[in-house]
């Protein structure tokens, strides 16, 4: 892609978003470990996705990635690709079920999850992402039990949702598990020329001067800023916990993307603060939290709350298998 066009053209920074678990028939997972797939898999799965490794940072618990377009988070039992532009992230999926039976020592899928927000420009998007109607085809073709589902308004902002859904005995993600995301539009201009290779030389600068570095004191940062725009950051936390902030201020498609599996019993101060950092015109949130997790009662606080001078849109709670799930979509209120 010719970024130097694309500063003045469109670039899509909604990310499609895996997240798959695995799982072993015999019950003995002792030795099973998706990062058991080798590097150069890893790469040529990456090709067929339309994206590359150009950063990479480990701890104990997590290979941490970040990619030309996003990032992908590998631990022992949990895959995890986002990706953004016009990437064909599903056609990955059948490869990565043959990577993971031929290396890793997992025999079955425990639970998917594949999800998305409306693209801005669905149009220039390529085969299977093309309409959600295509994807879940191609997701349905590979798993018995499939669910597919939007929350928000089909004809304006909303957030799609596969999952494994089976009527019966299905056990699912047991040990905590929670996702926060938090998708901001409309960014300020002024913050997101932080973004830039015009304002800021190095990705560290950008995550100091933006405050970044704030949202987690202490978190261990690989940072990137594109040349000329755009920045990418993945943060490990011990635990087996990560962050991941993907920028986009191109000003007419400015997007920010934040996403964490941290547990907290309230997100509430780290939205504040993600508001304070990036100051967005309207965002939305999903938490997803298992009933194992502190944050399954997190999203009853969205009843109430209007994060300071942004007004609560839409709300939507649901269950799906031993998952709370909750959508939600805030604009600032008109001064
Ligand atoms: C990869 S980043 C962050 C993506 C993320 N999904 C988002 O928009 O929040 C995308 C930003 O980097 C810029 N960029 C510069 N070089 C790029 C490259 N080689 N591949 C992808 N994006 C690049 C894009 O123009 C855009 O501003």
């Amino acid at each position: 892609m010719n970024v130097e066009d694309n500063y003045c053209g469109f670039f899509e920074g909604t990310e499609k978003l895996l997240e798959m678990w695995f799982s072993c028939s015999d019950g003995d997972m002792e030795d099973c470990d998706v990062r058991k797939i080798p590097r150069a898999a890893l790469e040529s799965l990456l090709k067929l996705v339309k994206c590359e490794i150009i950063s990479f940072k480990k701890n104990e618990q997590i290979d941490a990635y970040v990619l030309s377009e996003s990032s992908m988070f590998v631990s022992k039992s949990r895959f995890i690709l986002k990706t953004c532009g016009s990437t064909t992230l599903l056609r990955a999926v059948q490869p990565l079920l043959y990577l993971v039976q031929e290396y890793t020592g997992f025999d079955e899928v425990l639970d998917i999850f594949y999800s998305r927000k409306n693209f801005i420009r669905p149009e220039l998007q390529l085969q299977p992402h093309t309409s959600f109607e295509d994807e879940v085809g191609v997701l349905d073709g590979l798993f018995e039990d499939g669910a597919a589902y939007c929350l928000g308004r089909v004809n304006q902002d909303c957030w799609y949702l596969y999952t494994l859904n089976p009527p019966d005995n299905f056990v699912g993600v047991q040990a905590p598990d929670q996702t926060l995301e938090v998708i901001m539009q409309q960014l300020d201009s002024k913050i997101m020329r932080i973004f830039t290779k015009k304002v800021c030389s190095t990705a560290q600068e950008a995550t100091h001067r933006s405050g970044i570095d704030m949202l987690f004191p202490g978190i261990v940062i690989d940072d990137f800023l594109f040349d000329p725009c755009g920045y990418s950051m993945n943060g490990l936390l011990k635990g087996g916990y990560y962050i991941t902030i993907h920028i986009t201020p191109e000003p007419h498609c400015s997007y920010v993307s934040f996403e964490t599996n941290a547990p907290q019993e309230s997100y509430q101060d780290l939205i504040l603060g993600l508001m304070k950092t990036f100051n967005p015109g309207k965002f939305t949130m999903t938490v997803f939290a298992n009933k194992a997790s502190v944050a399954a009662n997190a999203p009853s606080e969205c009843q109430e709350c209007h994060f300071k001078n942004y007004q609560r849109k839409e709300l939507q709670l649901c269950e799906f298998k031993n998952y709370n799930l909750t959508y939600a979509l805030f604009a600032k209120a008109p001064s």
